[in-house]
């Protein structure tokens, strides 16, 4: 048996929301942390999303990584390979979107991918090949703030640009509303002048059905959760998926319920002050944390002794950007980034060993950070909580049971989403 899809995602939250579209869509997904030995079985599975923590590193460390993920999907077979990015196309300065579908297209020896990061049902768009959230430009969405990839530039063929020596184009709306094939022809079009990366227009799921059509012979397309749900109807088309699978059954949850938050994104700032207001929480400090240990201990005796009751009980370093900024100016921007992810994944850890058996997290780079001291390797996909958050199982050697675990993204999720996640658990 071969994988029809091998996916490869920047990040753990954006591989979540990537497995969740594929399966939501009828396809059986594995997520698998890291590139994984010759030894997983993928025979009961259509399709592989490897989780890789390699959105804000070095560029070459995530070239390197991606290739490495690559490979491990050909040799399984895949049909169509996916890189997945972020709905907000976070990027650094140096990429690491251009470096690494270069990389890939070289790889594959293909000679042009789309470029598709909308997701729709959660407001991101793209019109004239500028990304929307809801109503702002990216730029004014709260993104312009980000810890590690704060986005100032709205317009992706400027901002693909800079990370690729390549030309860069537009599939624009006009195109698109004219269908599949008039989107083929201009992309052709688009080739024969020597465009190997296309940012997309998208409005609507409408247009990401066109965009899944339109490049179904592609080896390579790239972009965010919106065309993961669109190509698998496309898939059964071709032949290559037989039937709509049914989305499996998780266990049934067990232990403790804890909420680790390293997002300072809009949507979990409001998220953390609305579970405050409930439930009790521990604030995590960058500085306090560079000094000595005694900050993170204070946060496990608080979490050890509030989990007595089950919980649910927060511990977070989610600030405003003012905070972080005044952090970052002391510490440099990756180090208090590392203090945080690295107290997290260590609470995470020993809080789990002890008893914790619901655990979410926000933010991408902390879900990374915690997944990884928490050394799992497969997640198995469950319930949605909210677009692009599903809730997932994964197993411990040091658990019976299975750890149920939601990674969100940073700016996905109602206002109620660290109370109602543990409510739709079964
Ligand atoms: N108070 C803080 N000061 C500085 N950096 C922080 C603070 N809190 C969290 N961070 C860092 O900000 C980054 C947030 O990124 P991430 O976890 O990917 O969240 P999101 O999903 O919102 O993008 C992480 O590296 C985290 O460690
Ligand atoms: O595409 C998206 O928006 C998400 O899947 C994603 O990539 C999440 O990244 P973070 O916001 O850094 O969690």
């Amino acid at each position: 048996m071969t994988i029809v899809l091998g996916a490869i995602a920047d990040d753990f939250t954006g591989a979540t929301d990537l497995a969740n579209n594929l399966v939501r869509s009828g396809m059986r997904c594995l997520q698998v942390i890291g590139v994984p030995g010759t030894d997983l079985d993928v025979s009961e599975v259509d399709a592989v999303v490897v989780a890789l923590k390699s959105r804000s590193c070095p560029a070459d460390e995530a070239v390197a990584d991606s290739l490495a993920a690559l490979a491990w999907l050909q040799a399984q077979g895949a049909q169509q390979f996916f890189f997945k990015y972020c709905s907000t196309f976070d990027s650094t300065a140096r990429g690491n979107i251009g470096p690494v579908a270069d990389a890939l297209m070289e790889r594959l020896g293909v000679t042009q991918t789309v470029m598709v990061p909308a997701f729709p049902v959660n407001g991101r768009t793209v019109y004239q090949g500028h990304l929307f959230v809801g109503d702002r430009l990216l730029n004014d969405s709260g993104m312009q703030h980000h810890p590690l990839t704060p986005m100032t530039d709205a317009d992706l063929v400027r901002v693909l640009a800079s990370q690729t020596p390549h030309p860069v184009g537009l599939v624009p709306r006009p195109v698109l509303d004219q269908g599949a094939e008039t989107t083929r022809q201009h992309l052709a079009a688009l080739a024969e002048q020597g465009v190997r990366h296309v940012i997309c227009d998208t409005l609507d799921e409408h247009d990401l059905d066109v965009l899944a059509e339109a490049c179904e012979a592609m080896p390579l397309v790239t972009g965010g959760s919106g065309l993961g749900q669109a190509l698998p109807d496309r898939y059964r088309r071709l032949g290559w998926l037989d039937e709509i699978a049914e989305p499996g059954r998780l266990q049934p949850a067990s232990g403790s319920a804890l909420v680790l938050s390293g997002s300072c994104s809009r949507a979990t700032l409001a998220q953390v002050a609305h579970f405050l207001k409930r439930h009790p929480g521990f604030s995590l400090d960058p500085l306090a944390l560079a000094e000595s240990d005694a900050q993170l201990q204070a946060a496990l005796d608080f979490a050890r002794d509030t989990l007595k009751s089950g919980g649910p009980v927060l511990v977070y370093a989610s600030a405003d950007p003012e905070k972080v900024k005044a952090a970052q100016a002391r510490l440099g921007v990756e180090r208090a980034g590392q203090l945080v992810e690295r107290a997290l994944g260590q609470l995470a850890a020993t809080l789990v060993s002890e008893g914790v058996g619901r655990l979410v997290v926000a933010g991408g780079e902390t879900s990374g950070a915690v997944v990884s001291a928490l050394k799992l390797n497969t997640l198995r996909i469950g319930e949605q909580i909210d677009p692009g958050v599903p809730w997932t199982q994964a197993h411990l050697e040091s658990r019976e049971a299975p750890l149920s675990l939601a990674l969100k993204s940073g700016n996905f999720g109602g206002v109620d989403f660290f109370t109602r996640a543990f409510e739709v658990l079964p």
